[in-house]
């Protein structure tokens, strides 16, 4: 599928990456799959790919390789989470992904954003894996499990978990990327090739 300029699939520039594109199934805090992926690709602007690649090099020297949950997201997704936010009544999925925070704070929390850095291309969602066994590595908190666990600055996390999320924080920094204080997993190329963009063409 042709991407719009610019943009290209990860899977097409970086050998070795493992994909959960949550969106684009049901295993996600909505429950169901979110519109605006009509396929699990990934994607993402050409200099945060290349930066990514340099990441997945790294990693793949130490034994490890990336996961990657998400990366361009639509408007057209962001606008789903917004109206899934209105409706107080659905909350299929708050034991799994938000048992502690009210559906209503989720956006004011910075858990989800109305605006989203995905949407403008250059920000992805991921994990690191061990390479002979593919297992993720233990970070405390399982991906978009929106509440303070999932926080860099957490004390509810073991040293060890505390290391493994430095380990990612520390490569994914060296290459460019910028962490996110509310999630482990979230992080954004810099500079962004288009910073004022939200792009709203499909994942398909
Ligand atoms: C929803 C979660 N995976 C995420 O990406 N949150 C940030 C804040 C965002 O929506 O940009
Ligand atoms: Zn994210």
């Amino acid at each position: 599928n042709p991407l719009p300029d610019g943009f290209v699939y990860i899977d097409a520039k970086i050998p070795g990456v493992v994909y959960e594109i949550r969106y684009a199934g049901s295993n996600n805090f909505i429950g169901k799959p979110v519109r605006g992926y009509k396929a699990a690709q990934a994607i993402l602007s050409e200099p945060a790919a290349r930066a990514l690649a340099r990441v997945q090099q790294e990693f793949i020297r130490k034994d490890y390789m990336l996961k990657i949950f998400d990366a361009y997201r639509p408007q057209t997704a962001v606008n789903h989470f917004i109206e899934w936010a209105r409706d107080r009544n659905d909350t299929l999925m708050k034991s799994k992904f938000y048992p502690k925070v009210a559906k209503k704070d989720l956006f004011e929390f910075g858990y989800i954003a109305s605006r989203s850095g995905h949407s403008r291309g250059s920000t992805v969602d991921l994990t690191i894996i061990h390479v002979e066994n593919c297992e993720e590595v233990d970070m405390g908190s399982s991906y978009d499990f929106f509440g303070e666990i999932s926080h860099h600055n957490t004390s509810q996390i073991t040293e060890e978990q505390r290391k493994n999320r430095e380990l990612l924080k520390s490569i994914m920094r060296k290459y460019g990327f910028r962490s996110y204080s509310e999630e482990w997993w979230h992080y954004t190329f810099t500079p962004e090739p288009y910073p004022d963009t939200y792009f709203d063409f499909p994942v398909k």
